[in-house]
This record gives C-alpha cells, sequence and structure tokens, in this order.
C-alpha cells in the first residue's frame, strides 16, 4: 500500500515535473493537441503541408520525431516511470538539474518525454533550439505554470475578468500585458523609485545589525529577512505605498506581518500542490484551501491600494510635477481596476522568491570569491562612496562590475533550471521533426554550466561579462536567459535589477560578508532556492 502511495506520488510528481518548468511561471501544460500517437502519425506524413518553402524543405530533410532520443516508451507510463526508484533515475524531485545531467549523458543534447494523454515533451540544451523557438513564437507566446493561481482565479470569477499575466495566455494575457510593459520596461519610470528601493535597502542594513548574532552570524531562517526585504520592495511599486515589513516592532495582527505570512503560505503551497499528485483538481484540499485563503487577502489588499490610487489620482493638481507611479500609470494607460488588482498580486507572486532567492545565491558567491567581493567593493567606494553615500541613477550606469557579478550569479544558479514554450507551429529542432502544441523546454542551467559554452564553467568570473576583458566570454546568447525573452519575458526585470543593486551596494559599503558552511546549491522549486541555510556573516567594516 505504502509503495503504492510513493509510487503513485512519484509518478505525478514526474508528471508535473515534466509539465513545469520551474521558472516565475510554472502552470500544467493544456495545449490542446492531437493525441502523441496522432501527431507522430500527423508528423511522419508532414502534417499535410504544402512543401515549397525554405522551411519546408528544412522540415522534409528533417528526422522524423519518434526518432528524437528518448528512454524507453512504455504503455501506460510512457516515460514516466524513469523518475522512479531503481527501475528510473531515482532522484528526489526537488533536483531536477541532477535529473537534466544524467538525460544529457545518456541521450545527448535533445531528449522527448511521453506522457500518456498530454502533449509531446522535448528537453533540448542547444541554444540554437532555444534561439529558433523564441524567433518565430507568436504573438501571444504559451508557457505552462500556475495552474492553482489560474483554477483560484477562475473560481473568483467576480473578482477577476482573467487568469493574470503570469498564468494567462492568448488575448487576456495580451490586454494586461500591452498596458503594463511600458510603465515596468520605461528606465525613467523605474528610476523614480531609486530613493525609496535605497531607503528600503538601508533598513535592511538596520535590521541585520538588529539581527545579527555575537558572531555576527545570521541565524539559519535568514531567508525569510531575504523575503520581507524583497516583499516591501516590490510592495512599495505595487501598492503604491510602503508596507513597513522591515519594520522592528511589527505586530502580529499588523497588514504587513499578515502581508509575510500570506506570500509564505502561498509559495509553499504553490510549490506543494503544483508539485504532487493533482488531488487538487477534483478535491479541494486543505493546503489548497489555505491558498485561497492567502490569495483572498492579498487580493483584498491589492484592491484596497488599488483603489486609493484612483481616488488619490482624483485629487492630484492637472499642473503636479510628480512623475506618476507604475500603479498609476497602468490607470493611464486605460487598465481596468480588476485588472490592476490581478497585475499586482502577479507582480507578489512574481516578485519576492526570485530576487531574494537570486541576491543570495550572489552573496554567496561574494562571500566564497573575497578577492571578486573586495574589487566589487572598491567599484561601489568609487562609483558611490563610502556608506552613508546614497546610489543615484547616474552612478548606476558605472556600475559595471556589480551589474558582472550579477550576471555571473545568475548563470550559476539561475532563478529557475529553464524557460519553455508552447510550440505553435512546426519546428525543426536539432535535426528533428517537432510537432505544433508540443512543449519544448530550454535547459539554460545546463547549459551554462557546460565547458563548451563557458570555459571552467563552475567558477565564479564576472569578468567573463566585462567587455574588452580577456576573460570576457563569447557564447551563444541564448545559453543564458535569466529573465526570458521577447513579448513574454519577465515584466519586473529592471525592478528586480535595481532592487538588487541597491541592496548589494548598501551591504558592501556596510560589511566583509563570509559564509563558512557547505556549499550552497539549488532546491529545484518553482523558483531555485538556496539548498542550506543563509549562515552569512556580515561583519562591520570599521
Ligand atoms: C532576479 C529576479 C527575477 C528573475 C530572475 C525573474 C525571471 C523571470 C523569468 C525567467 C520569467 C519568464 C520569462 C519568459 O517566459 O520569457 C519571468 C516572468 C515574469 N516575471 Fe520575473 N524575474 C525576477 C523578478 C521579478 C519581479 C521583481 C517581478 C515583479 C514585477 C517579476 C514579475 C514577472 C512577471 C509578472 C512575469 C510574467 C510575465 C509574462 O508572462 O508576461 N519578476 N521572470
Amino acid at each position: 500500500m505504502m509503495a503504492n502511495i510513493n509510487l503513485g506520488r512519484r509518478l505525478g510528481v514526474f508528471y508535473q515535473q515534466h509539465f513545469v518548468i520551474q521558472t516565475c511561471i510554472v502552470r500544467r501544460c493544456k495545449a490542446s493537441v492531437a493525441s502523441p500517437s496522432a501527431v507522430l502519425k500527423n508528423n511522419t506524413s508532414n502534417n499535410g503541408r504544402d512543401h515549397s518553402t525554405t522551411e519546408d524543405v528544412e522540415w522534409n530533410n528533417a528526422k522524423p520525431f519518434d526518432e528524437m532520443p528518448s528512454i524507453r516508451v512504455l504503455p501506460l507510463l510512457g516515460t514516466s516511470w524513469g523518475l522512479l526508484p531503481i527501475v528510473g533515475a531515482g532522484i528526489p524531485v526537488d533536483r531536477v538539474l541532477e535529473l537534466h545531467k544524467l538525460r544529457f549523458k545518456e541521450l545527448g543534447y535533445i531528449w522527448r518525454d511521453t506522457i500518456p494523454g498530454a502533449p509531446p515533451l522535448i528537453s533540448t540544451a542547444r541554444p540554437e533550439d532555444a534561439e529558433k523557438v523564441l524567433r518565430t513564437e507568436g504573438k501571444f507566446p504559451d508557457r505552462p505554470g500556475f495552474e492553482t493561481l489560474k483554477a483560484y482565479r477562475a473560481e473568483r470569477i467576480d473578482q477577476f475578468t482573467s487568469a493574470g499575466i503570469l498564468a494567462g495566455g492568448g488575448e487576456p494575457w495580451w490586454n494586461i500585458r500591452s498596458k503594463a510593459q511600458q510603465p515596468f520596461l520605461k528606465t525613467k519610470n523605474v528610476n523614480n523609485y531609486v530613493p525609496v528601493l535605497g531607503q528600503i535597502a538601508q533598513e535592511f542594513i538596520d535590521r541585520i545589525r538588529l539581527i545579527r548574532q555575537e558572531n555576527n552570524e545570521m541565524k539559519p531562517d535568514f531567508v525569510n529577512e531575504m523575503y520581507r526585504w524583497a516583499l516591501e520592495s516590490v510592495g512599495v511599486v505595487g501598492f503604491n505605498t510602503r508596507l513597513g515589513c522591515l519594520d522592528p516592532n511589527l505586530k502580529p495582527d499588523s497588514e504587513a506581518q499578515k502581508m509575510i505570512s500570506a506570500a509564505n503560505l502561498s509559495f509553499a503551497a504553490v510549490n506543494e500542490l503544483e508539485y504532487g499528485l493533482p488531488v487538487w483538481k477534483y478535491i479541494s484540499t486543505p493546503k489548497l484551501r489555505r491558498l485561497y485563503e492567502a490569495q483572498d487577502f492579498f487580493t483584498d489588499t491589492a484592491l484596497k491600494y488599488v483603489k486609493q490610487t484612483i481616488e488619490m489620482m482624483k485629487h492630484k493638481p492637472a499642473d503636479s510635477e510628480e512623475d506618476p507611479s507604475i500603479l498609476e500609470e497602468f490607470f493611464i494607460r486605460g487598465m481596468s481596476v480588476k485588472d490592476a488588482t490581478v497585475m499586482v498580486i502577479d507582480m507578489l507572486m512574481a516578485g519576492i522568491d526570485t530576487t531574494s532567492h537570486t541576491t543570495s545565491f550572489l552573496l554567496y558567491f561574494l562571500a566564497r570569491n573575497p578577492e571578486k567581493q573586495e574589487k566589487l567593493r572598491n567599484e561601489i567606494l568609487t562609483v558611490v562612496g563610502p556608506k552613508g553615500k546614497l546610489v543615484t541613477p547616474g552612478a548606476l550606469n558605472e556600475l559595471h562590475y556589480l551589474k558582472a557579478c550579477i550576471k555571473e550569479s545568475l548563470r550559476l544558479r539561475p532563478a529557475a533550471v529553464g524557460n519553455a514554450r508552447i510550440i505553435d507551429k512546426d519546428l525543426v529542432l536539432s535535426g528533428y521533426r517537432v510537432p505544433k502544441g508540443s512543449l519544448v523546454i530550454f535547459l539554460h542551467q545546463l547549459m551554462a554550466l557546460m565547458d563548451e559554452y563557458f570555459p571552467n564553467a563552475e567558477a565564479f568570473v564576472p569578468e567573463r561579462w566585462i567587455k574588452g576583458d580577456p576573460l570576457e566570454s563569447h557564447h551563444h546568447k541564448y545559453v543564458v536567459l535569466p529573465f526570458g525573452f521577447g513579448t513574454r519575458m519577465c515584466i519586473g526585470r529592471r525592478l528586480a535589477e535595481l532592487e538588487m543593486w541597491q541592496l548589494t551596494t548598501k551591504i558592501l559599503q556596510n560589511f566583509k560578508v563570509e559564509y563558512h558552511y557547505e556549499d550552497i546549491g539549488c532546491l529545484s522549486r518553482i523558483v531555485n532556492a538556496p539548498d542550506q541555510p543563509l549562515r552569512f556573516r556580515f561583519i562591520d567594516l570599521d
């Protein structure tokens, strides 16, 4: 009985793993395509295409899909047995990168998985394949992920008009995205947040001093402190106000504390529900109910601040010289209250784990590479000045080594093992015909760790990202895409970078960072998470 439960759970998890590419954006693939066998049949008969264009010549010359490497496809199980212990790889579900390394060794750069009743699943470690998929994607690129959020929003139909931009797709996704992306991607808009994000970073420094132990070390739960910083930072943009998550006297019943709890609960629940057997789709499990409660709180709070912003805008003098905030810009561009609410929640869902884990990994690499930390500190002290000196938008343009350190850290410990698209046309990938409707996963983390793309790939070498440096890397651009690509790329990229620049600058102005424990790798979750407690030491510089 126990074995059956384990088997069932593992298969469920496998199903998830292979329909879920952990990014800020995980949703089970629901593309309506023909069954794999029908697809294969069509595929070998060339899908009724008119074979005249260059693409068709390429298609005609390509190898059939069923010749693409795969582990054995078993009746009923497809390739899902491959994760099981003993008969399969037996690699824990939170170590997906290890599975990718193993399959790469066994099958090469591209392989397919077959899950009965689901669209074909292709994993590729060739940047050329990623480039082809991303460069040919249509108007509404489709990406799997966040199925639980989608279900929640479908149930609360009175509060939402769509699944939002994180979980949604098609025209409804574009309706929101098209109004949100300009405000987010315009440097000037984001630079308006330089002072407040600097203030938040300073409060975090004060908090480090408050909570550190006698040996200057952080307690093992320091990642929760990183979440507070990230929530406060993304909250100031989403809610157009300070939440107060870093307040040393936070009351248990305060809104900030409730937000922190709702965020923690949401991430834990989404991870567990979307990585386990999808029982929640058929019965309302206690975890699903808790997730819905947390999301209800997010929704009410987001709606409150959205309405508050609209009221404030009504009373803003016409000749006000104050630049509109990003939330105000949404309304200026005609976004509805419901869409603005869902957008704010998506910012919280996508902007906490990502920024906090990524910054934690960066601190780890700086602690482990003291000479690089010193080099970065020198740049900061030269460009910005010693502690107390504030970062200005102008200074940000000159912090080249800081940006290189972040890129290098994102290469080694990206927010996700890869990215994915459901392709809306037949494509030839690595010489094989891949049918429309397939889910293609680009294995960025695996590629980024290959010596053929980055010599001495495991080493932290920020100089790879500095133009003209002898160590500058000349890799294929699609090997590393930490914020994704195209119209579906991370909308919060500039904001996330600004948060990281501000916090790292302040930390290095104030402290020497050390870490004396086991190497920190990635736990595969919706967003890659540190697999060790973040017991950093923050030692005052003077
Ligand atoms: C270091 C921090 C972050 C990283 C590495 C990151 C990475 C990513 C990636 C890889 C994607 C998928 C892009 C694609 O499919 O091409 C994405 C999507 C997204 N990110 Fe981020 N992200 C970060 C921080 C943030 C922040 C702070 C926000 C808050 C605004 C945010 C909001 C979003 C949203 C809303 C999407 C979905 C966009 C869409 O589907 O149209 N992210 N992010």
